[in-house]
């Protein structure tokens, strides 16, 4: 059995947290959420550049009841490089209740991604983030996204602001839906109409395949104040970025909680007073329902979804 040792300084997810005060919509999805092993059952790969605590499958689906989630995104965590078996079993085992978003290498076969989208995986991510990955060339990408778009999956990235311009053209030449982790991670310090933000902005404008998830303050905010000891008025920094990506495109955002938080350094959220922070950002009942049930419903549960992907 292996024993895995954490990394020095790695912040455990908050127990205990807080009964929401904001009551979710119904059929509500938490959109992003990850699993890490737990390492003895499902080890941590050996290229991770970071090792976590265990979060469970069962401590997942224990949050969701618990804030009052319908249904839980699995995505992959960089820790479990391109062995998705933890992310998979999670899937599998919660009666409908998870879909789930992978990481593949070119070498997979046929068979094996008809196995996952069999478990419930609708997408791949693709991961730029330096102190999480190695880089994988691009044209290993482009035909992993050939072959999953006749699947019907999308493609999820995740890149920080800086990058953008870089990554611009890469981006834009992806056949499928492709959604942004984290709205691409601005540096909300600087300003909403300054141009990095305003480049993100017209990323969505200009190209209607691509959604974001308007997640992660907790990672996002610099002056906070932090989503603990009761604080409804958290990461008020983030707030004016998250809610002009909604208000703009309230047809292609995601929420989630982003549980169990890896690598933060500074603090680990109360994740019932996440919640609380959504209103903030999607303030009127119809915004709130595109957002935490039908866009999340069209992308991952189509067959059940009353409109159309
Ligand atoms: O910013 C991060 O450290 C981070 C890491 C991972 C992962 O390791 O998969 O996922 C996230 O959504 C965010």
């Amino acid at each position: 059995m292996p024993n895995f040792e954490k990394t020095p300084g790695w912040l455990d997810w908050y127990s205990g947290p807080s009964t929401p005060r904001f009551k979710l919509p119904a059929g509500a999805v938490d959109a992003h959420c990850h699993v890490f092993g737990p390492g003895n059952e499902f080890p941590f790969a050996p290229e991770r550049k970071y090792t976590p605590c265990d979060a469970s499958k069962q401590q997942l689906f224990a949050l969701r009841d618990h804030l009052g989630f319908a249904r839980n995104v699995i995505v992959q965590a960089t820790c479990h490089g391109a062995d998705n078996s933890a992310m998979v079993d999670a899937c599998q085992t919660s009666g409908g209740k998870a879909r789930g978003v992978a990481t593949v290498k070119r070498s997979i076969s046929d068979e094996e991604l008809q196995a996952l989208h069999a478990a419930g995986v609708r997408g791949v991510r693709f991961n730029f983030v330096k102190r999480l990955v190695d880089f994988t060339p691009k044209d290993e990408l482009l035909e992993i996204a050939g072959r999953i778009q006749k699947l019907g999956w999308h493609v999820v990235i995740y890149f920080e602001a800086v990058d953008l311009p870089e990554l611009w053209d890469f981006f834009t030449s992806l056949p499928t839906t492709v959604v942004v982790d984290h709205m691409g991670r601005p540096d909300v310090s600087k300003p909403i109409d300054g141009p990095e933000f305003q480049l993100f902005l017209k990323f969505m404008r200009e190209h209607e395949n691509v959604w974001s998830k308007v997640s992660c303050p907790e990672r996002l905010s610099v002056t906070g104040p932090k989503a603990l000891d009761g604080e409804q008025n958290a990461y008020r920094d983030v707030v004016p970025f998250a809610r002009r990506v909604v208000e703009e495109f309230p047809d292609r955002v995601l929420w989630g909680t982003d549980w169990p938080h890896p690598n933060l350094k500074d603090h680990m959220p109360d994740d019932g007073l996440l919640v609380d922070f959504i209103p903030h950002i999607a303030p009127t009942e119809e915004l709130q329902r595109k957002l935490l049930v039908d866009n999340p419903m069209r992308l991952y549960w189509p067959e059940e979804s009353s409109q159309e992907a």
